[in-house]
């Protein structure tokens, strides 16, 4: 296992800052990671995140991207169609994967009409099948694939990815994928990457902001950060590269106490 690296915290006044900020990394990224293996792997959380990607939409990102290049796969999923409301799928495509001429077979979302167990088994294998044709890298330290960039969002209370407090997946140590029935935060039923895939990883950036993220923020960056029982987020250790987006209101918190306000 590859020591983790030290977090780069950058904070910005507004979430539109966030957005700019954010396509500016992805863009050096996807040129970095093409320049040096002719493809990028791109893994998208649900959630706020995806808005938060709509500067890659508008010129100068949108042209300057070689878009062919690309792949996606989702961090984690609902057990849900891949038309339903809540399919994370549904939501990258409508906002962001529409948009972009990403080819169709460069996109992976989960199997449909599957049990969450089955359907996490099978975006393992799939996942194997693409590290065994080469489609993707593995970690030399951990024998997980390695991914070039996961975009993770972050919950209220601090999960990351369908791994949650007081939930035994976010302990699982040998799958690449697996799934929940009684997730916290609808729909209960899931299936995600786990921590040894996540933190096998080139690049992650966590991309929090709005106030409501604010004291698990304090609890995973503030002084206090190693007191206690951890959050999910703090279990986010890539062997890459691990960047923070920060807005001020996810901030709020953290600024009272390093500054004693
Ligand atoms: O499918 C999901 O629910 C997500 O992948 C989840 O892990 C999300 O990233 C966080 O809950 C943050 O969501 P917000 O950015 O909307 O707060």
């Amino acid at each position: 296992m590859a020591p983790p690296t030290t977090p780069n915290i950058q904070t910005f006044e507004t979430e539109e800052q966030v957005a700019v900020a954010l396509a500016v990394y992805i863009l050096h990224l996807s040129a970095k990671f093409i320049a040096a293996n002719g493809s990028f792997s791109v893994v998208l959380s649900g959630g706020s995140l995806i808005d938060t990607l709509r500067k890659l939409l508008e010129p100068p990102y949108v042209d300057s991207i070689e878009w062919s290049k690309w792949s996606i796969f989702f961090l984690d999923e609902r057990v849900v169609p891949l038309d339903h409301p809540d399919s994370n799928y549904k939501l990258a495509y409508d906002g962001f994967l529409s948009k972009v001429p990403i080819p169709e077979s460069n996109i992976y979302p989960i199997k449909e009409k599957l049990s969450p167990s089955d359907a996490a088994d099978e975006y393992e294998q799939r996942l194997k099948q693409l590290v065994a044709n080469n489609t993707l890298r593995t970690s030399p330290h951990t024998g997980f694939a390695k991914f070039d960039l996961m975009l993770v969002g972050m919950g209220p209370e601090g999960h990351v990815a369908s791994l949650f407090c007081w939930h035994f997946q976010r302990f699982e140590k040998k799958r690449w994928v697996t799934f929940i029935t009684d997730s916290p935060k609808p729909p209960s039923e899931r299936i995600t990457f786990t921590f040894p895939l996540i933190n096998s990883a080139s690049e992650i950036a966590m991309v929090v902001t709005g106030e409501d993220a604010a004291d698990a923020v304090n609890l995973a960056l503030g002084k206090h950060a190693s007191y206690g029982y951890p959050l999910p987020v703090q279990k986010v250790a890539p062997e890459g590269g691990l960047t923070w987006f920060l807005d001020m209101p996810a901030t709020s918190e953290l600024r009272k106490t390093e500054f004693g306000i």
